[in-house]
């Protein structure tokens, strides 16, 4: 692959471009989305409060609104959802339930537990201010909640709509796959001369875990006028990712290089010093002002994919998503356990397990493999001329 030597390029380096033309193409990813269905998203903007929380003077406990020192007559009750009841005047008290709108003039909530009640009288000590939620005491209307690029969680859904809102705007990359390979196999036990796609079921996976959404995959006979028509079909479509697997190496049926070509692609990475996920591409339609869909190449022996992946497939949705690297919270570098020699020109990607703050390789991560991966947390990052003991880590999706 000598012509692909001259164009390949540093790891670190095709991180930080699939980083930078991500955040080129984020307005495109803007949907509004109900909060549940927005889980996993990333907010296009900050979150306010429509309505104050709480949303009227409510009581916290079941048991009495008072007004002015005690023994009080008690006029009624009132529960959740009701009317509100009059204005109490001193000595007056409703009995009333958690959730419930305290009438004006409440002093205090007497919980059951601490009223003694004859008749229409109850007593007790009530501390003023005791057991009443007061309207916007912890979000009054208008207040900025979160802020934009915040990941969509169960607890933001609820917090959403507990606020008014109906639909988030949200970022979220939609993602289309495209599997080739005449010899690859998508269910069943492979039969003679097949092989069983692995790069496939990873990628849903990859991509919620970045923060986008997964299109519906489909399986590509080899061909480059099929190439051609599938990629330019998700162009239109308007996917803001094409992940097009096993197709970005030189070979007879490599076709993913001459499709964009035709189709007037522009190429931002054409391989990656990497091992392994050597032959990996970045392209994009549209404008370098303005880019349309975005292509990611990623190699067809499944661990290479799932190290391009992680080189550029999820950059590039992070940035488009606006949301923070999903790893950003894991340590970032940490002694290599054993012996592990630098390449001399591409940068090492080791499946490593972290545990006790050292990353061990675990084996089993050539290009073909994914047994390492799978038993991994990691890969650390071995760039050519590595001395050790540190190595930087990159996070598996997970
Ligand atoms: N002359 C050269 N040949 C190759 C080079 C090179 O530099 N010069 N690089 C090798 C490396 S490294 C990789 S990685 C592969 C990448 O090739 P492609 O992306 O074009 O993928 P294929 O050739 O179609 O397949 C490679 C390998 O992976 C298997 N495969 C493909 N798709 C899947 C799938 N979805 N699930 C499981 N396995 C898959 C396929 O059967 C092949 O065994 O190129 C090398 N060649
Ligand atoms: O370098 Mo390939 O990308 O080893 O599998």
């Amino acid at each position: 692959m000598a012509g692909c030597r001259k164009t390949t390029m540093p790891w670190a380096q095709a991180r930080a471009a699939a980083r930078e033309l991500g955040g080129r193409r984020s307005w495109a990813t803007e949907e509004d989305a109900a909060p549940a269905d927005a889980v996993g998203a990333a907010l296009a903007r900050e979150l306010t409060a429509l309505v104050a929380v709480p949303p009227y003077d409510a009581s916290a406990m079941d048991g009495y609104a008072v007004a002015g020192p005690g023994p009080w007559n008690v006029r009624g009750r009132v529960l959740a959802g009701a009317a509100p009841a009059a204005a109490l005047n001193p000595g007056e008290a409703v009995e009333i339930a958690t959730g419930a709108r305290v009438p004006e003039g409440t002093d205090a909530v007497l919980p059951y537990e601490m009223a003694h009640r004859e008749g229409d009288r109850v007593h007790g000590g009530a501390e003023r201010g005791r057991h009443v939620r007061r309207t916007g005491e912890d979000t009054p209307a208008g207040a900025t909640v979160l802020p934009q690029g915040t990941v969509v969680t169960p607890a933001v859904a609820g917090l959403a709509a507990s606020l008014g809102h109906d639909t988030l705007p949200v970022r979220r990359p939609r993602v289309a796959a495209f599997i080739t390979g005449d010899e690859i196999a998508v269910a069943g036990r492979p039969g003679p001369g097949q092989v069983r796609d692995a790069i496939g079921p990873m990628l849903p996976g990859i991509a919620a875990w970045a923060g986008a959404a997964p299109e519906a995959q489909v399986r590509l006979d080899d061909g480059l006028d099929h190439m051609v028509t599938a990629v330019a079909e998700a162009a239109d479509r308007k996917s803001d990712v094409v992940v097009v697997c096993g197709a970005s190496s030189k070979g007879p049926a490599d076709h993913l290089r001459a499709a964009l070509a035709e189709l007037d692609a522009t190429l931002v990475v054409d391989g990656v010093a990497c091992r392994p996920g050597h032959p990996q591409l970045l392209a994009h339609f549209g404008t370098g002002e303005s880019p349309g869909t975005v292509v990611v190449g990623l190699p067809g022996n499944p661990n290479a994919a799932l190290a391009a992946a992680v080189t550029l497939l999820v950059p590039v949705l992070i940035a488009m998503s606006g949301r923070a690297d999903p790893a950003a919270l894991l340590p970032r570098a940490l002694p290599l356990a054993g012996t592990v020699a630098p390449h001399d020109r591409d940068t090492r990607l080791v499946a490593v397990r972290v545990a006790d703050g050292v990353a061990r390789p675990v084996g089993h991560d050539r290009p073909g493999s994914l047994r390492g991966a799978a038993a991994a947390d990691a890969y650390a990052v071995v760039p050519p001329g590595w001395t050790g003991p540190d190595a930087s880590l990159v996070w598996l999706p997970r």
